[in-house]
């Protein structure tokens, strides 16, 4: 067994240079594959999402590696059929990119349900909605689904919610349709931007990205280029609330500060202090945080993806804190765990109530998803004594280095593993 070893830290301090995100790379990675000459990427993350994604891509004769130059090189030319491992589709969230990147080409994808973290309900009906009205039929099986298309027609699309996923894959479906496809209330997140942005470059007449609603007009031929995906704003987001966590002062280099404008605010009005310039932000501790009332949302609202981190600091925030998450009402799990650290946190029907200012206490905890785990070591950063957080993989599909990147902040933190002689960790709890 792994785990993460993160000692009580005074005042990080420094830079980090944000990567590239994770969320924007796992679409540009698939809609390179709609593409009739090779295509190059620049700033994908070494992310276990992505390693199998190239596993995937090999399976069916992408080539899909990176260069020696940290490029990665995507060749969509060679695709025999479009059938995609179930196990290695389960392993991760966007597996269901490969459906709207390979119908055009292929007229028949098959692939196992979507992984990803487990918020307990992550429908993809949207998804299969959008594909069907651009003429795709979709057969469902125990492991996998299978959807078929001889051709597919552009379509007028509304969808029932905001949604990220079925915006990108309707966007990527709707590429090679004939004729024109509308997206009504699209998200407007910045990964559906960036995919828009790179698929015009190789070709595709995409507008209005980045508003509620996007038209496609579906062409023959796509060609290669050269990309670079944009910045993690969640990784970025976690730095900068590492400063409040420990009355410290943090740049994030390399964003793009517009994308991190909610979580700004918040950390603003949780008391830290923020200066933006082109492409960093800093945020400073002024040495008192107050409690606030947070409510995720789509793009441009507060991130669900940042909700976990954010609920760390206000533990520390004396007074009421009221966190709901809109977006996965039960993406709660961290609190279990933070509440093993001292933390005193009541969860009612997707929301919680923080009562914060009391010391937190380091413990054996166990993330449970990629932002559970984000959001312990910053617990762990603050608490008296020692953490140590198992689910190491977790962190492997969203993060980088992010030890290293701790590391030259000034934390004391390691990874571990019980091949070293620390076998009392098994003992875990995991409830
Ligand atoms: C790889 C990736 O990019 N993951 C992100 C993406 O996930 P993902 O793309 O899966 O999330 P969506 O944006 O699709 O989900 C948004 C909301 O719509 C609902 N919904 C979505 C699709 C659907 O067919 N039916 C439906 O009901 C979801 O349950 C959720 O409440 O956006 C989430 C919300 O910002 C983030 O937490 C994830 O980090
Ligand atoms: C929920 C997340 O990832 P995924 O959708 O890939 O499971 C995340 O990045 O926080």
């Amino acid at each position: 067994m792994r785990w993460i070893e993160v000692e009580r830290a005074s005042g990080l301090n420094g830079t980090v240079k944000i990567p590239g995100s994770k969320n924007s790379s796992l679409a540009l990675l698939a809609a390179a594959c709609l593409s009739d000459e090779p295509v190059r990427l620049i700033g994908i993350p070494e992310i276990a999402d992505f390693k199998v994604m190239c596993e995937i891509a090999e399976d069916i004769g992408i080539q899909m590696y990176r260069e020696s130059s940290g490029e990665v090189y995507i060749d969509p030319r060679h695709i025999q059929a479009a059938s995609i491992d179930p196990h290695k589709a389960a392993m991760f969230r966007t597996s269901y990119y490969f459906v709207g990147a390979l119908l055009a080409k292929c007229g028949k994808v098959t692939v196992g349900y979507p992984g990803g973290d487990d918020f307990v309900k992550r429908p993809i009906d949207q998804h299969f909605k959008a594909l069907k009205s651009l003429g795709a039929s979709v057969a469902h099986y125990q492991h996998h689904y299978e959807v078929k298309a001889k051709e597919l027609k552009g379509s007028d699309v509304y969808f029932d919610m905001i949604t990220s996923g079925a915006t990108i894959n309707s966007i990527l479906a709707a590429v090679r349709a004939k004729g024109q496809t509308v997206l009504r209330n699209a998200a407007k997140d910045p990964e559906v931007v960036d995919t828009a942005i790179l698929l015009n470059q190789m070709g595709a007449r995409i507008s209005g990205a980045g508003t509620d609603t996007i038209r496609i007009e579906g062409v023959r031929y796509l060609r290669g280029c050269t990309y670079t995906v944009i910045p993690d704003r969640l990784i970025a987001g976690s730095f900068l609330i590492s400063a409040g966590m420990t009355g410290g002062a943090v740049t994030v280099e390399d964003v793009i500060p517009e994308h991190l404008n909610s979580c700004i605010a918040k950390l603003k009005e949780i008391g830290l202090h923020i200066e933006t310039s082109a492409n960093a932000v800093t945020a400073y501790s002024t040495g008192a945080l107050r409690a606030t009332r947070v409510r995720t949302a789509m793009y441009p609202g507060f991130a669900t993806d940042l909700q976990q981190p954010l609920t760390a600091l206000l533990t520390q925030a004396p007074g009421k804190s009221i966190i709901s998450d809109r977006i996965y009402p039960q993406r709660f799990n961290h609190v279990y765990q933070l509440r093993r650290m001292g933390a005193n946190i009541d969860l009612r029907a997707g929301t919680a109530f923080v009562k914060g200012g009391a010391p937190l206490r380091g413990n054996l905890v166990h993330a449970t998803d990629i932002r559970a785990g984000i959001c312990l070591l910053l617990a762990g950063l603050a608490a008296e004594g020692r953490t140590s957080i198992t689910g190491i993989q977790h962190f492997e599909r969203g993060y980088e280095n992010i030890v290293e990147a701790f590391r030259s902040l000034g934390a004391n933190i390691g990874e571990h593993d019980s091949n070293d002689g620390h076998m009392e960790l098994l003992q875990v709890t995991r409830s």
